[in-house]
């Protein structure tokens, strides 16, 4: 059998929050691997420790137990090989979306011609070459989303951690995100690991869903979702959707009050 390295490895992760004298354990132990150029999303109830686990494999935050290896090699701090999308943008408002997507690349010292031919790779991947000049607070928050996908995949992370990044979305635009992203990753061809609450988002994007537990989360489910792609949107439509989907929503209901009631 093939035995590949995969793009991201976590092996027996725990995690303990400290609030002054009392202790948090918000994962007990999850190990998981995301093999190379898939889409994995987590899904699990409010406050199980969904961000806290993105978080940690992006290296912002230190992990209790365990260990979390990219490409083979560990980590435990942040790093170029990781890039991580937020629900907010986080765009700079004084710079215009070409700057914007150039300013990680200038900070890392790249030449002018190159980080220009990089910029307008990512912006025209993004459909946003047009809006160049333009202001973020110009733009739609889709839009500005997108932006923020082209300057993290301008640095050519190995894998993406995208923690809601669609939250803040109405629902229409929403949907429209995810067929865009789904393109985009298509073409870039990256590891992702994706947080969402929506199910039908996560079953959508995804190859494989990761059902968390309530807090401390453990992995309920791994579920393949195997749709042809490129998917569209009637894909909701379809039995097996909906059956994935229901499976999913009863899994998360078994866990009802469990996470909330002891994280409040
Ligand atoms: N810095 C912190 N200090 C102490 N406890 C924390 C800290 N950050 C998170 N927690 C606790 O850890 C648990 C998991 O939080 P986390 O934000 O990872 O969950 P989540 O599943 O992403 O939540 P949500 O779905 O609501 O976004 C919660 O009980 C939360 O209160």
């Amino acid at each position: 059998m093939e035995n590949k390295t995969p793009a991201m490895d976590i092996e027996k992760l725990g995690k303990v929050y400290t609030r002054g004298k009392e202790e948090v354990t918000a994962i007990q132990e999850i190990s998981l691997q995301v093999p190379e150029g898939k889409f994995v999303s987590i899904v699990g109830p409010s406050g199980c420790g969904k961000s806290t686990f993105l978080h940690i494999v992006g290296g912002f935050i230190p992990k209790t137990r365990g260990t979390v290896r990219i490409r083979g090699k560990e980590v435990d701090k942040p790093g170029p090989d990781r890039g991580m999308m937020f629900q907010e943008s986080a765009l700079f408002p004084w710079k215009n979306v070409f700057d914007n997507v150039a300013w990680g690349l200038e900070i890392q010292g790249m030449e002018k011609a190159k980080r220009d031919e990089i910029v307008e790779h990512y912006l025209k991947l993004v459909n946003l070459w047009d809006f160049r000049n333009n202001l973020p607070s110009e733009l739609s928050g889709g839009m500005k989303q997108r932006i923020s996908l082209a300057r993290v995949l301008a640095f050519n992370p190995d894998v993406l951690l995208m923690d809601e990044p669609f939250g803040a979305l109405d629902a229409q635009t929403r949907e429209k995100m995810q067929v865009e992203l789904q393109r985009i990753w298509q073409e870039s061809n990256k590891s992702v690991m994706f947080v969402t609450h929506d199910i039908d988002e996560a079953v959508f994007l995804s190859d494989i869903v990761v059902v968390f537990s309530g807090r401390p989360a453990v992995i309920k489910e791994i579920i393949e979702i195997d749709f042809q792609r490129p998917r569209t949107l009637d894909v909701h439509k379809t039995q097996e959707f909906m059956n994935i989907r229901n499976h999913i929503w009863d899994l998360l209901h078994q866990e009802d009050g469990k996470s909330d009631e002891e994280g409040m």
